[in-house]
Order: structure tokens, then sequence, then C-alpha cells
């Protein structure tokens, strides 16, 4: 219990006292496009990761700009993590919402190419800023919302499933789900812990297993994701729905969130330097290699098409 009042401690830093305004309640379509209020500010400089900030209502929006799909690099979570930090130790915000820039696609997950074909040193960093990225996100005394605008596979899910609530725009043609599986890869201990937090066992059993990606409705129904709202809500939602979680003390909640995933938390911490050696062996593997080269070449082809 000490180690969570200390943690949340930490976490309470972030606190503010900012005094809420009505939340805007402006219809946009994506993130990208979206009206900001006259007292947001631009948080971040990064290429990759935008930052919007508004000092009345204390909600930043988050938007990844890395395209074609948002792919997770080692330079884009390496930026995330920069950006994080600054907001994180913004007093002035007190919840984040992760979208993207992008149309489409929310993220594309861990970026192959920084798997296949990369030195042992370089992938020893790409496991690393994962970690850090998943830590940050997941143990944030902020309230995180997912306002999943897109395809949401695997590291992308992992993202979201990182957030306190998720939103997604109701739209079948839109998956979200854990399916390394599916391109002959084995989603990390931590990928399953968090899905199982959410979904519960039997469901992330088949799921991982399956490599199951879920359309909107079909994420809804098994509590992948919290809400489904037609594409022009997705940030006035978003924003609304982060202003009510502002209505619970900040202390008390970041206690409360802070034990409800120290255990998860923990494990990954005691795990960290396994986790990266199992990561560095595993895509050592020829077999491995074989199969990420194979991904590829499909996803490509698929284009061509
Ligand atoms: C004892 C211990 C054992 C266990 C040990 C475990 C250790 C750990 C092992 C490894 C764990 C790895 C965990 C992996 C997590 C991941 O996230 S893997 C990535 C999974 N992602 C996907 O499967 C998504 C693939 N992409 C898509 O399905 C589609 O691209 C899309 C997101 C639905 C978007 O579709 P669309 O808009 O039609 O775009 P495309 O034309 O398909 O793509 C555009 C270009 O982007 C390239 N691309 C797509 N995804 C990626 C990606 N993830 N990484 C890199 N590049 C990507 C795609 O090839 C296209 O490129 P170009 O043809 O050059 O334009």
């Amino acid at each position: 219990m000490a180690s969570v009042l200390r943690q949340a401690a930490r976490l309470a830093s972030s606190r503010c006292l900012t005094q809420l305004s009505a939340a805007s309640s402006t219809s946009r379509l994506g993130a990208s496009s979206y009206n900001f209020s006259p007292s947001s500010r631009n948080a971040s400089t990064s290429s990759t990761i935008k930052v919007q900030l508004d000092s009345n209502t204390g909600v930043a929006i988050m938007m990844f700009q890395n395209p074609p799909v948002n792919s997770m690099s080692l330079d884009f979570m390496t930026e995330f993590v920069i950006a994080w930090d600054k907001l994180e130790l913004d007093k002035s915000c007190r919840g984040i919402i992760l979208t993207s820039a992008l149309p489409n696609v929310f993220s594309a997950g861990l970026d192959i190419m920084d798997m296949y074909g990369t030195t042992p040193e370089h992938r020893t960093a790409f496991w690393k800023a994962l970690q850090e990225l998943w830590l940050k996100v997941y143990g944030s005394g902020k309230i995180v919302v997912a306002a999943i605008n897109g395809a949401s596979p695997a590291g992308g899910c992992l993202m979201a499933l990182s957030c306190d609530y998720r939103i997604m725009i109701d739209n079948p043609k839109y998956k979200i789900g854990i399916n390394e599986t599916k391109l002959g890869i084995v989603a990390p201990f931590w990928f399953k812990d968090c899905l199982e937090n959410t979904v519960g066992y039997r469901m992330s059993e088949m799921s991982v297993q399956y490599g199951i990606l879920y359309n909107s409705a079909e994420a809804l129904k098994i509590g992948l994701v919290d809400q489904l709202v037609p594409e022009d809500k997705l940030i006035s939602t978003a924003t609304e729905t982060m202003i009510k979680w502002f209505a619970i003390p900040d202390y008390a909640r970041q206690i409360s969130k802070a034990m409800v995933r120290k255990a998860t938390m923990d494990k990954m911490l005691a795990g960290r330097e396994a986790d990266i050696t199992n990561f560095v062996t595993f895509t050592n593997k020829d077999s491995i290699q074989k199969s990420l080269g194979m991904y590829m070449e499909m996803l490509k082809g698929r284009k061509a098409k």
C-alpha cells in the first residue's frame, strides 16, 4: 500500500486547479480538422506528435501524425515520450485525449521495419522505447481517453488499452485487436495482461490465439471499447467524457487508478530486462524474420492489387 501511495503522490504532482469551462460541442470530421478553442495552445513542436492544450478545460489532445499509418517506429515512440513528459509536468493539463491526425487509421501498431532486418542493438532500443511509452501512458496520473478514429491493430490496440476510456468511431471498416499471431509473432505478456484486464480471461484466451481483429460493434460488445460514436462526434464526445471524469477529485482517483494497475505495472517492471532479451532473441530467429518479411510483402502486395 505504501508504494501505491508513493506512486499516487508522484502522480498527484500533475494535479491542477483549472476551472472547467463548458465542454466544446464543436463537431468536426477527425482530430486534424478539430476546431480548437481560442484558449488552446500548441504544446508540442514534434513532427509526428501534435499537441493542443486547452488551458480553460485542462484537456490536451495528442494527435499522431506519422504517415502513412502512424506505425510506432523508434523515432515516433521517442517523440511521443518527449511530448508526453511535457504534458505530465504541465499542471494546467488534467487529461489527455489520444487520437490520430490521419484518416482511417489510429495506429498500425509497431513499425515492422524496425523489427525486420535490423540489428539487435536497434531492436533493443526499439523495445525499450515501447516499454517506456507504455509505462508512461498506463501509469499516468492524468485521465487518458482514446479517441479511436481508425484501424488499431496490435501495438495500436495496446496504446488504446493503456487509456482509462476508449471511444471508437462507429464504422465496421475499422478494426481493433491483438492480431500478432496472424503475423507469426507473439504478443508479449503485458499486451496480453492489458487485454485480459479489459475483456476478461476467456475472451483474451480466444483473442490472442486467433489474433482476432474486432470491428467497432464487436469491440463494444466484448468491452474492448467503451463507447461508439459517429465520426463527427468523436472529439467532442471525448472532451465531454473527460470533463465528466474531472468531477472526481484527482488525488482519490489517482490512488484508485494506481491500486488497480499496480500488479500489471509491477509485473512488467520486474520482468523488464527479461522482456527485452525475449524480444531480441525472438526476433533474431530466422523463422520470425521470415514471417515479418512475408507480412510486409503481403501488405505491399495488397496495395499493388
Ligand atoms: C519465451 C518467450 C516467447 C515470447 C516472446 C515474445 C517476444 C515479443 C515478440 C515480438 C512482439 C511484437 C509485437 C508486435 C506488435 C505489433 O504492433 S506488430 C504490427 C501489427 N500491425 C498490423 O498488423 C497492421 C498492418 N497494417 C495494416 O493492416 C494496414 O496497413 C492498415 C493499418 C489497416 C491501414 O491500411 P491502409 O490504409 O490500406 O494502408 P496500407 O496500404 O495497408 O499501408 C500503407 C503503407 O504502410 C505500410 N505499413 C502498414 N502497416 C505497417 C506497420 N505496422 N509497420 C510498417 N509499415 C506498415 C504498408 O506496408 C504500406 O507501405 P507502402 O506500400 O510502402 O506504402
